[in-house]
């Protein structure tokens, strides 16, 4: 009997080609049948790490693996009797052949989505919407359930109320949909238990296993919780409610902690049970429709791709705006502030596709090996390029809006920001001396994500004297609106029609609405599809994290600990005026100011 440490059976699939190696390491893990694994490859007994004895342990029933996954073992028991998930001993563990598993119906798998915190704020307006517009346009697989989860009691039939009252989605108004909606809460089902409770998980587990009806089961956790409680969940849901023959995935919502440190421990925390393969990082942003063509139009137009540089990019403005408070969010953001809320991640992100190289291909791992370049390129943030603002009360119409500290959750004399603009800059030799430009509020004059492209002077003059504007203010301007209205468009100089020579400022637009007649997806249909089919493209990979955090940090901390008082700014604004100052520094122009949008 041969003892083989983790470390060899990691080598081992190591040799595998790429697309078996990782199956063949969950394949172990949960001691599932994976296709190129020699049959009877291992010997008798398994030494591994903890957390894959205990997957793997999770694999068998009663010492045989489940049937479904076609594999066949024996006599699994701990040989640590100190330790019992620390060594297991498989006297044979046999894969079917390639003959076999051609028996073995790949649409048969069910995939079973557990909303963790299935009673929340997020649970009711984004992701139950966003598994019914799937559902209806029969995006999910032919076996699904879905799995509310949280410590409110509420049997099944409630859970279904609340999704349909509160289910606000593109569908609304389409044909079918009250029979597609009966036919979607069908597969819901609510389980009530405590996110430390092995127990409540387990349980969760048999109900899971009742719907899944002996097929191969894949599960998706969707962690909607507060991110004190993550850790929690992961390691119930890991241990007692992860798949046996199929994948496990665990989609984590922001925030991923408030610093580098705060977010190394949650990677860290998060690894003791999962591989990274098995997290799925979420920013929304980056599964709406025009942050997801940002690549399209770079590298599949040839008129964009060699103008994006420093020889014809004057600055790149990332803009967010909202034109409400915190409502209701007090609590939450308080602890993070419109920094780490809206800047660090989303638009960040934003920035690291605008600005990365092409791509090896559109594989997720190169993509993200593009952007964590971009990221690690960046300068870190100082308390010189940043502004920071906070809303106060103010009456219009005889209508008056709070302040921030009005809110009842938010602390007396809060310095936390609800508005920021700074400075960044990519010191390589692409971007070198360009600034892009963030702005993020709440409570602004509208709501609105955009980016905005500034392109240098056309070189001579030869109708600066027939431009209705300055020189300065007649540069192109690529504009792609995120939301709403999404669009793209570009602002040109041209002749007004008649017998003179004027010039005036024209778009070049596309249109989303005047074009396409097909509403767009919300993003999180688009992310929970791609979560369900294992494409990590659009999630954040732990490097992704650690470089943006990288940036962020040490001005995090410099305004938290001097104090730094934010500028007053009254509620429907455009936000304090030291924006204004802070790009000019850098002889910029905000592009959303002017009436001419
Ligand atoms: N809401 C939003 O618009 C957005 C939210 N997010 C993130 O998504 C996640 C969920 O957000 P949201 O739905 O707003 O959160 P909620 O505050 O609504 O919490 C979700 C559920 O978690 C449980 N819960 C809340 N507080 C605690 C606690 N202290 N201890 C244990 N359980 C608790 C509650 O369920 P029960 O009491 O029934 O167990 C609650 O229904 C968070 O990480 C948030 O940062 C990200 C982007 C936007
Ligand atoms: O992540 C967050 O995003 C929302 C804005 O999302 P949007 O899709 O409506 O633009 C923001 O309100 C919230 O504060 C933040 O946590």
């Amino acid at each position: 009997m041969e003892t083989i440490p983790w470390s060899r059976v990691r080598s081992y699939a190591a040799g595998l080609p790429s697309s078996t190696s990782s199956h063949f390491i969950s394949g172990l893990k949960r001691a599932e049948a994976v296709p190129l694994a020699p049959k009877k490859f291992l010997p008798a007994k398994l030494s591994c790490h903890p957390k894959s004895c205990v997957n793997a342990l999770m694999g068998f029933e009663d010492g045989r693996l489940s049937s479904s996954s076609g594999a066949t073992a024996t006599t699994i028991s701990p040989v640590e009797e100190d330790s019992p998930l620390k060594t297991l001993k498989y006297e044979s563990l046999s894969f079917p052949s390639s003959e076999e598993r051609k028996n073995l119906n790949e649409n048969d798998a069910t995939v079973s989505i557990v909303v963790v915190g299935a009673s929340g704020d997020l649970a009711k307006k984004k992701i139950f919407p966003a598994l019914f517009s799937l559902f209806y346009e029969d995006c999910l697989p032919e076996h699904f359930t879905i799995h509310g989860y949280a410590r409110s009691k509420m049997t099944d039939a409630e859970l279904r109320n609340m999704v349909s009252e509160t289910l606000t989605c593109r569908i609304d108004k389409r044909v079918s949909r009250v029979e597609k909606m009966d036919q979607f809460l069908k597969r819901c089902f609510y389980h009530s238990g405590q996110y430390d409770s092995m127990q409540n998980f387990v349980e969760l587990d048999r109900k899971m296993k009742q719907h899944e009806g002996g097929r191969v089961s894949n599960r998706l956790f969707y962690l909607s919780i507060p991110p004190n409680i993550f850790i929690d969940a992961v390691r119930c849901a890991s241990m007692s409610a992860s798949s046996g023959n199929g994948w496990t995935r665990v989609i984590v919502e922001k925030p991923f902690g408030r610093d580098s440190e705060s977010s190394a421990a949650l990677t860290k925390s998060l690894k003791q049970y999962l591989e990274e393969d098995q997290i799925f990082r979420i920013d929304h942003y980056l599964g709406k429709e025009l942050v997801e063509n940002l690549s399209v139009l770079r590298f599949s137009n040839l008129i964009f791709e060699p103008l994006w540089s420093r020889q014809y990019i004057r600055n790149v403005q990332l803009i967010f705006s909202e034109d409400f408070g915190t409502e209701g969010r007090g609590g939450y953001f308080d602890n993070y502030g419109i920094i780490r809320d809206i800047m660090q991640n989303h638009l960040l992100q934003i920035l690291a596709l605008f600005a990365m190289e092409t791509p090896v291909s559109l594989d997720a791992e190169d993509i993200r090996n593009e952007k964590v370049k971009v990221l690690r390129s960046m300068r870190p943030l100082t308390l010189d390029d940043v502004v920071i603002g906070q809303y106060k009360s103010h009456t219009k119409g005889g209508t008056s809006f709070p302040a921030y500290t009005d809110d009842k959750t938010v602390p007396k004399g809060s310095l936390t920001p609800t508005f920021a603009a700074a400075a960044l800059f990519i010191d390589n030799s692409r971007w070198d001396g360009v600034p892009f430009l963030m702005k993020a509020g709440k409570a602004l004059h509208n709501k609105r994500a955009e980016i905005r492209v500034q392109f240098r002077h056309v070189p001579g003059n030869l109708y600066n004297r027939n431009l209705g504007t300055g020189l300065d203010r007649a540069t192109n301007e690529l504009v792609i609106r995120v939301q709403p209205d999404e669009a793209i468009y570009l602002k040109i100089n041209n002749k007004v029609p008649g017998l003179g020579m004027r010039l005036d400022r024209s778009n070049l637009n596309l249109h989303y609405a005047a074009r396409y007649s097909k509403e767009i997806p919300d993003a999180y249909e688009r992310l929970l599809l791609d979560a369900i089919g294992g494409e990590r493209r659009l999630f954040i990979r732990s490097d992704e994290l650690d470089a943006a955090w990288a940036l962020f940090t040490p001005l995090l901390k410099e305004l938290e600990e001097k104090k730094i008082t934010p500028e007053c700014y009254p509620y429907g604004s455009r936000g304090p005026i030291g924006a204004h100052y802070l790009a000019a520094r850098y002889n910029v122009r905000w592009g959303d100011l002017g009436v001419e949008q």
